[in-house]
């Protein structure tokens, strides 16, 4: 097998900036952010197929129904698409009046000018414009020094600032990208930004966005942080600048970067649902969002039908959400094994309807992101009683006594090692009818007439054994005893349940009892019909069925 190559002669490790009076560790995210969604711009370029018109009008829609007030629709230079779109959205009047779009264009007086093209007409927009002033992309893609990315940043915001003052019936709002900031050197990032702030004038009241990039991951989400305090601090004019932060996931942590930069001093947070983008993604807004509602902050995001967004998103990008990923993915509020199960069905039980969600294993009610509670816990090899349990409650209102869910919970293991797959409700319900409820061999009961006299019950049943009638004759102090008194076999009840399925006229009783051969084993037995007694009887040729069957089997 070969090894990795060693990488210290390759890569750099990230040189972090020396913050030691940070504060953001010990604040809490205690507000929403203002979101704004860039599925439609970062999302849709890096989509294998990106978006045409009718795809980006849906997943607007969806967009504004969730609530998002920031959207950044295209890169209306880049593409007819784009432009097309930007032109729909105003003409058509799709824009609501409290929802704002924004556009990305290249610091290119070229693509800037069709950039406003775009946007005449429009009630409020915000215009986005972007460089790159890391080291390497200075050296690489512009080769220029500080000095020459800091004009191109300075020259792009004039044209932007003068095409704005001629077009004065539309609102207009900047952002600015120093594009990969987390690895520019800090203090030249603020030396741009600080240039910018000079060309667009803002004030508190119409603020310049600044949007600080971890546009490749480069480093880890508090080294971030610190870079995101640090700039909040030298930047000029603090109050007149939105902190906006976009970060990516090239190294996995781009939701914790989104959350501790907003701890850091953010007040806005770029990202796309589900997390899709260039590579690994941009950050996830859906997740961000629940992350603050499960700490009991609204979002100001609407998620209640998670999977319908989901749905919207899926079919537009043509690309398909991972089951495991966070609050939506159609594994993540499943559990398979044992001990979760058991955990979460004791945690609905006693889960107080109106007190602060406490079921194990469950950070969120699924309910509240409009998931059912059916697909919470599903059995295979991996699960115990407490799964199947639930699932037979839940589905079928079967409520099995604990010493049966010990015994059933093996029949099912044994079935789910023997296939090595999944089992439905449906199918452990099948398991159970077939081992309990149908256990009607070698004595299948007929029909039986009860007699009670005297706190004395008499019973006459009719059995059909390898096709032929019998009838037995027992009494007892109660229909159970009298019925023991009548087989041809010994059997001790040791434990008896009963409870009814349903209500009002279609109520069943379900009775359940364990039972003592004179072999010392135990075994159950389940009865289910519309009269309890005759459902305790049922219950009790089922545990002797079984036995007699299991019996039979160790003989042959
Ligand atoms: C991190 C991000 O997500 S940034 C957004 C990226 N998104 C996109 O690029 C999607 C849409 N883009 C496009 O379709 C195209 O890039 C277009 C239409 C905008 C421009 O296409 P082209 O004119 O062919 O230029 P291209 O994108 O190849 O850019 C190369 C030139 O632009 C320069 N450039 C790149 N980025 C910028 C920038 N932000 N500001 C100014 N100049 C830039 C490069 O230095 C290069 O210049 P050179 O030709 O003198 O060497
Ligand atoms: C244009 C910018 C904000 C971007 O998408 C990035 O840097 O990732
Ligand atoms: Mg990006």
């Amino acid at each position: 097998m070969s090894m990795l190559p060693d990488p210290s002669s390759k890569y750099r490790a990230f040189a972090p900036i020396s913050l030691p009076d940070r504060t953001w560790p010990n604040k809490v995210l205690d507000k929403a952010p203002i979101w704004l969604s860039t599925d439609l711009r970062d999302g849709n370029q890096s989509l294998i197929e990106p978006m045409d018109a009718e795809k980006k009008m849906r997943f607007f829609k969806c967009l504004v129904a969730i609530g998002l007030k920031e959207i950044e629709v295209g890169f209306p230079s880049a593409s007819q698409t784009d432009f097309d779109f930007v032109r729909e959205l105003i003409e058509g009047g799709h824009i609501p009046d409290d929802v704002t779009i924004q556009v990305l264009t290249q610091a290119r007086d070229d693509l800037i000018e069709r950039t406003f093209e775009s946007l005449k007409g429009a009630k409020r927009a915000i215009v986005h414009y972007y460089n790159a002033c890391a080291p390497s992309f200075r050296r690489i893609v512009f080769n220029q020094d500080q000095a020459g990315v800091k004009a191109i940043a300075v020259a792009a915001g004039k044209t932007i600032r003068r095409l704005a003052e001629a077009a004065p019936e539309t609102q207009w709002s900047f952002e600015y990208s120093p594009e990969v900031f987390s690895s520019t050197e800090t203090d030249f990032a603020v030396e741009v930004c600080n240039a910018v702030i000079e060309v667009f004038d803002p004030t508190p009241q119409n603020p310049l966005i600044l949007n600080l990039p971890a546009t490749i991951e480069c480093c880890m989400p508090n080294q971030y942080a610190d870079q995101i305090e640090w700039f909040g601090r030298h930047i000029q004019r603090r109050d007149s600048v939105l902190i906006s932060v976009h970060t990516h996931n090239d190294r996995g942590t781009g939701v914790a970067a989104s959350e501790m930069a907003v701890l850091a001093g953010a007040d806005r947070v770029e990202g796309c649902l589900f997390g899709n983008g260039e590579r690994t993604g941009n950050v996830c807004l859906v997740t961000l969002a629940l992350n603050l509602y499960t700490q009991g902050v609204h979002p100001g995001l609407d998620f209640s039908d998670i999977d319908g967004v989901r749905k919207v998103v899926e079919e537009c990008n043509q690309l398909p959400v991972h089951p495991r990923h966070p609050y939506v993915g159609d594994l993540v509020h499943t559990a398979f094994s044992g001990s979760h199960q058991d955990a979460i069905r004791k945690g609905f039980a006693q889960q107080d309807p109106n007190g602060i969600w406490e079921v194990p294993y469950l950070p969120i009610d699924p309910a509240d992101i409009g998931r059912s509670y059916e697909a919470v816990i599903r059995v295979n090899s991996q699960s115990g009683k407490g799964g199947i349990t639930y699932l037979l409650e839940q589905e079928y209102g079967i409520s099995l006594p604990r010493r049966m869910q010990i015994e059933f919970s093996q029949v099912v293991q044994g079935e789910t090692d023997r296939l090595g797959l999944e089992m439905t409700a449906q199918q452990i319900h099948d398991l159970l009818e077939r081992e309990y409820l149908q256990a009607s061999e070698p004595y299948s009961l007929i029909r039986h007439r009860l007699q009670e006299e005297n706190g004395t019950s008499a019973v006459d049943v009719e059995v059909q054994e390898e096709g032929r009638n019998h009838h037995w004759r027992g009494t007892g102090k109660g229909p159970l005893e009298a019925l023991v008194n009548a087989l041809p076999v010994k059997v001790e009840i040791m434990d008896y349940n009963e409870h009814a399925i349903g209500s009002g006229t279609d109520a069943r009783a379900a009775a359940y009892i364990e039972i003592r051969m004179d072999n010392g084993r135990s075994l159950h037995g389940i009865g289910i019909d519309e009269n309890l007694t005759t459902a305790s009887f049922r219950a009790l040729f089922s545990a002797v069925n079984r036995a007699q069957r299991q019996s039979r089997a160790k003989a042959a």
